[in-house]
């Protein structure tokens, strides 16, 4: 499997305010450019974080790119996945709308009647990890289902432990010229950070878009 990491930053390094309120930090191309590169996955995914701040749709938005999916047999819409342990994800999200078929990725000690709850909503849910889930095996279950490439928008604790588990092969970063600051804002990376074993990174591009640029990253030492 393919991971490719994408996210959008304010130049001080943010993905959202310290509210945790969704914000635009992408200018129209790059938010073009995410359309596309959703429409190239077989999977999006994000953690329960970001559903709960954000309540992501995770869809190609362009019906041209939803066409041209279903054109060579491919659902209109890649599938989503949440990232949830503990099964927080709202019933009404819009991840299970019915839209695109919706992963939840849980860990073993997640509760049963929430569980089923997901199920009864149209979610596949897949248990791994004892109190969080295992993304190492997680994700090898979601390539058996055929997911050659996942993109991953966030937030920072789910990027993070992709990047610890050495999951991730590309990162790819907008940044946008804001300034959001705040000390418990999210970052790209949050989780427990790392002291040492600093995750390396290839520089593959750098482009201006709008007021913003593109960063491209490949990762070193991608074990999985
Ligand atoms: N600017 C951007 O491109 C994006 C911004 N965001 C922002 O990020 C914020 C949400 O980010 P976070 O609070 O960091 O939440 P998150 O979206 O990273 O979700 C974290 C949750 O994922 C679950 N999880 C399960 N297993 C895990 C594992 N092994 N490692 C890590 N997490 C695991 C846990 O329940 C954990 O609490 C929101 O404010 C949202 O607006 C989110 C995505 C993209
Ligand atoms: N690429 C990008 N740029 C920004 O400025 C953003 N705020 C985000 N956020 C991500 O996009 C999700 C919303 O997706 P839908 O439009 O609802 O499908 C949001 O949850 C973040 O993952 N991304």
């Amino acid at each position: 499997m393919y991971v490719v990491v994408n996210a959008a930053m304010s130049a001080d390094g943010k993905l959202s305010t310290r509210r945790r309120e969704q914000i635009a930090i992408s200018d129209p191309d790059d938010f073009d450019r995410v359309d596309q590169l959703r429409a190239d996955s077989d999977a999006v995914m994000v953690g329960v974080g970001t559903v709960l701040a954000d309540d992501p749709s995770l869809t190609v938005d362009d019906p041209d790119r939803r066409e041209a999916r279903t054109e060579r047999g491919d659902s209109a819409n890649p599938a989503r996945v949440v990232a949830d342990s503990r099964v927080r994800t709202p019933p009404d999200a819009k991840v299970l709308d019915g839209a695109a078929e919706t992963y939840l990725l849980v860990s073993e000690a997640a509760p049963t009647d929430f569980v089923e709850e997901m199920e009864a909503a149209g979610a596949y849910v897949v248990a791994t990890g004892e109190d969080r889930v295992d993304l190492t095996t997680a994700l090898a279950k979601l390539e058996g289902e055929g997911v050659d490439q996942l993109m991953v928008e966030g937030g920072g604790e789910l990027i993070f432990g992709l990047f610890e588990e050495g999951l991730v092969d590309e990162l790819s970063v907008f940044v946008g010229p804001k300034i959001l600051g705040g000390r418990d804002a999210p970052t790209l990376a949050d989780g427990d950070g790392f002291v040492e074993k600093f995750p390396e990174l290839d520089l593959t591009g750098v482009e201006r878009l709008d007021d913003g640029v593109l960063l491209t990253w490949s990762v070193d030492g991608r074990t999985e």
